[in-house]
């Protein structure tokens, strides 16, 4: 799988030795209150992501933000007033060894009781997709996640992206493939009948989740990709510091970039998509 392999990726190291969980599942809930339970239920709440009887399949890929997902719901089961269920999956896409092992440890430890499946996925995409491995890869596990959450009665499934991949894909769109789109908060699956996607930890800031991560001790998996590595990543890491660069000359531009998401002005804009329909603001010019 050496082919199209990049140069990997950066690390996560912890600040301290692992923490008791009893302290770790606290702190979410304490400690970073402000930063990660508030922003989880602001975004359960803004986006109505869950409602009463959900059966939800949490997404865990064993890196820092699905991991945090995982804490976040079982905090949310114990102390929310929704009666939920939760099923913790993880799509094996052909781990190295070492790497699964890791991850079924950092599990254990959490008290995170997942279900492992092979998906086989990173087999296949080194096969048939040298020239867009991570689309390929992000394509075919979210089948897998489908088709997973499906089988075990889930009418949910939920995804870990955060705040920073919201506000990176939106400028990803605007600057490399000329369109104004987002990530969105939820999504109904068109193939999957019945299921829907969720992103709870919308609101949720990249270096908030770092800081809990490394405070608490847990080494996530930085990066399990045996096929890019960082590769084709490479665009996200490049509009990533652009973004940071930025933000250190223009105040807000973080929150500014997702606002503007929420504040399109149908009166100054040229074109929009809806459904397989293109229109022009011409079309309702004379209107
Ligand atoms: N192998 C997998 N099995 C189950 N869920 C996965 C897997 N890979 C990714 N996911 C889900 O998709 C989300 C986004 O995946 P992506 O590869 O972009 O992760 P990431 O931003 O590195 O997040 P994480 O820190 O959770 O790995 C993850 O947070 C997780 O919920």
């Amino acid at each position: 799988m050496d082919s199209v392999k990049g140069p990997g990726c950066k690390t996560l190291l912890p600040d301290n030795e692992l923490k008791p969980l009893e302290e770790i599942e606290k702190s979410i809930i304490k400690r970073y209150r402000k930063y990660l339970w508030s922003k989880f239920i602001k975004a359960i709440k803004d986006f109505r992501l869950i409602e009463e009887g959900d059966k939800i399949a949490v997404a865990i890929s064993g890196g820092k933000d699905s991991i945090l997902m995982a804490k976040l719901f079982q905090e949310l089961q114990r102390y929310g007033d929704m009666k939920i269920e939760l099923e913790f999956i993880v799509a094996d896409p052909g781990y190295h060894q070492q790497i699964k092992k890791l991850m079924l440890e950092n599990c254990e430890y959490l008290n995170i009781p997942v279900k492992v499946f092979d998906s086989g996925i990173f087999k296949i995409v080194d096969k048939i997709a040298q020239d867009y491995p991570c689309y390929m890869c992000a394509k075919m596990r979210r089948g897998a996640l489908y088709s997973k959450a499906q089988e075990l009665g889930c009418n949910k499934l939920a995804l870990g992206h955060h705040f920073n991949d919201v506000i990176e894909t939106t400028m990803m769109n605007i600057l490399y493939t000329g369109s104004f789109k987002t990530m969105l908060p939820k999504l109904r699956s068109t193939n999957f009948r019945g299921l829907e996607l969720i992103r709870p930890m919308y609101y949720i800031e990249e270096k908030h989740i770092e800081r809990f991560t490394r405070s608490s001790g847990i080494t996530p998996l930085n990066c399990a990709c045996m096929v890019a590595a960082e590769r084709t990543g490479n665009k996200r890491y490049e509009v990533k510091d652009l973004i940071k660069e930025l933000s250190g000359k223009i105040d807000n531009l973080e929150v500014n970039i997702m606002r503007a998401t929420q504040n399109v002005n149908m009166e100054a804009i040229l074109g929009w998509q809806k459904g397989r329909e293109r229109f022009s603001y011409l079309d309702f010019y004379d209107e």
